[in-house]
């Protein structure tokens, strides 16, 4: 057994670990990283990027079917769907070098493609390696959830994990759970020319904002993709190349593939945290704000950590754990300000509280809703993409949060995450010049919702304004 010691130990060669043995070692520190798979994690290999990439395909097939309103005569794209995947994996090759062994050993950073597993509070064991290090970090990430659904385990079915490897194209796709990876790929499978079902047991996109999610949700089905809510499957059977799926009110569906997509699960289960003393919550390892474990040596970030599940979240966790394990600084992390986007067609975007959240903590008289809809936008006008709304949540003139849903929502809602995040007023968006015409407007306009009645509809201006009229030379 060969032994080695480290200033920082990671555990997860992904989003998380690989900011900050990137950051550590390029600032000093001796770094050992540990990694089970694939460099890269899931972002790359199975998650955000293959996913964006297929999205992309399915944009480029559906844009040749919307020429009509522009006077270009729409045809029906023939669809390779291999070559598509091919897309896919050709997105991944070109990304992977900036996380590959070769890039981090660069920085000095020692990378053992081995699974970690604790021994005691400042031992890892990984293949015949025995590392002692000053910290650790658990950035593990997560898996897909597949629930114990009779019949399931003697059905094919797809998760994130091999649905991106698939090269004949599904007949029909049923897809159960309606989150951001089942709609995704739902509307992405649609426009690649499959049928798709999605099967969800509550509200589809029940974490956005609800009347933001149904604008996506109205033209996603309108694209075809057969929505269905309330359907919390409870059977699944498979007879030949026939997969169907049975609800709670038997109700069933028939179709060729079946992709499962109902939520993500911590991947701490084999790391033995009892040796090390670390405890865990039904979402993750148990941490407090500055991402520390019950072993106050022991980090963990990103999914692993049980928060929200976004490769921008582990890198924001990567810069927490810098500062308090590199230079022993106080630092606590915050949800407030991270954004969220998923890219179906319109996008969805939110940062900060929903209206729901915003009014519930601040009380409804107190939260102003701010709206302004992408109808009224004239660029959206002129690209003909006027479906969409932001809605911005305002107590006296703090920024609580910002909901949109709209083409390039995850562009647009970075405006309101920087306010967020530095405490901005209102009045630091509606002082804002935009360029005409630009999407981006849509900002500044429903910033300036907030100034209307007090300017518009305002008897007392309307009085100052008078007497300022009348004695103006
Ligand atoms: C289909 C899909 C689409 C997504 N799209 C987006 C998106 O558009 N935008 C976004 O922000 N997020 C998206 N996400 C979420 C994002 O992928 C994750 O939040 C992010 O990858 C989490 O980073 P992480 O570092 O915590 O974990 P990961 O990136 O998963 O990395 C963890 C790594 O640890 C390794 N590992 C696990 N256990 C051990 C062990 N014991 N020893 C050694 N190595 C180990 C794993 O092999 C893995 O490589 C998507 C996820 C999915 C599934
Ligand atoms: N664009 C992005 O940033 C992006 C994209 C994909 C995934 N992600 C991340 O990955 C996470 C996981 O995504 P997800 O979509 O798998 O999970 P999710 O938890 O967001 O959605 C899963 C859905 O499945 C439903 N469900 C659960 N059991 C069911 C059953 N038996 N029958 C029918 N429906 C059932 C749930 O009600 C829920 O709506 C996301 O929360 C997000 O953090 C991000």
């Amino acid at each position: 057994m060969n032994t080695i010691k480290a200033d920082l130990c990671i555990i997860g060669a992904g989003s998380g670990g690989l900011s900050i043995a990137a950051g550590a070692a390029q600032m000093g520190a001796s770094v050992v990283l540990l990694e089970a798979d694939k460099m890269g994690g899931d972002c790359l290999n199975y998650g955000c990027v293959p996913s964006k990439a297929l999205l992309a395909a399915g944009k480029a097939a559906h844009a040749m079917t919307q020429g009509a309103k522009f006077g270009i005569t729409p045809v029906v794209p023939e669809i390779d769907f291999a070559a598509a995947k091919d897309h896919v994996a050709k997105v991944i090759e070109t990304i992977a070098p900036v996380d590959s062994q070769e890039r981090f050993e660069g920085f000095g950073v020692n990378v053992i493609r081995e699974y970690g597993t604790f021994v005691d509070e400042n031992t890892v064991e990984a293949g015949d390696t025995r590392i002692t290090a000053r910290r650790f970090v658990i950035a593990t990430g997560s898996t897909a959830f597949v629930p114990p659904i009779p019949g399931l385990d003697q059905t094919t079915y797809f998760t994130n994990e091999n649905i991106f490897d698939l090269r004949d194209k599904p007949d029909h796709l049923i897809v159960i759970g309606g989150g951001p990876i089942g709609l995704e790929m739902a509307q992405a499978h649609r426009r690649l020319g499959c049928k798709v079902t999605v099967l969800e047991g509550m509200r589809a996109l029940g974490k956005d904002d609800p009347e933001i999610a149904e604008v996506a949700l109205k033209n996603i089905r309108a694209g075809g993709v057969e929505i269905v809510e309330g359907a919390q499957i409870e059977s699944v059977s498979q007879s030949g190349a026939e997969i169907t799926v049975t609800d709670k009110m038997d109700r069933t569906w028939t179709g060729s593939h079946l992709l499962v997509a109902v939520g993500r699960r911590a991947n701490i289960g084999n790391l033995n945290l009892e040796a090390a003393g670390i405890e865990t919550t039904r979402a993750g390892i148990k941490v407090d704000a500055s991402l520390k474990s019950t072993n106050r040596k022991v980090y963990a970030v990103g999914d692993a950590a049980g928060g929200l599940q976004f490769t921008h979240k582990a890198g924001y966790d990567a810069g927490i754990v810098i500062r308090s394990a590199l230079f022993g600084l106080p630092a606590k992390g915050t949800d407030r300000h991270i954004p969220w986007a998923t890219y179906t067609d319109p996008e969805i975007a939110q940062v900060g509280l929903t209206e729901e959240q915003a009014k519930k903590e601040h009380g409804a008289h107190a939260v102003e809703v701010l709206r302004f809809h992408f109808n009224e936008n004239d660029r959206a006008i002129a690209e003909g993409k006027t479906d969409g709304l932001v809605k911005v949540m305002v107590v006296k003139g703090k920024v609580l949060g910002a909901s949109i849903v709209g083409p390039q929502a995850g562009e647009l809602i970075q405006l309101w995450a920087l306010v967020i995040a530095n405490k901005q007023k209102i009045s630091a968006v509606a002082n804002m010049v935009a360029p005409y015409p630009t999407l981006g407007e849509v900002n500044k306009r429903a910033a300036g919702q907030y100034y209307i009645p007090r300017l518009f509809e305002s008897d007392r201006v309307k009085t100052i304004v008078g007497l300022v009229q009348k004695y103006l030379p």
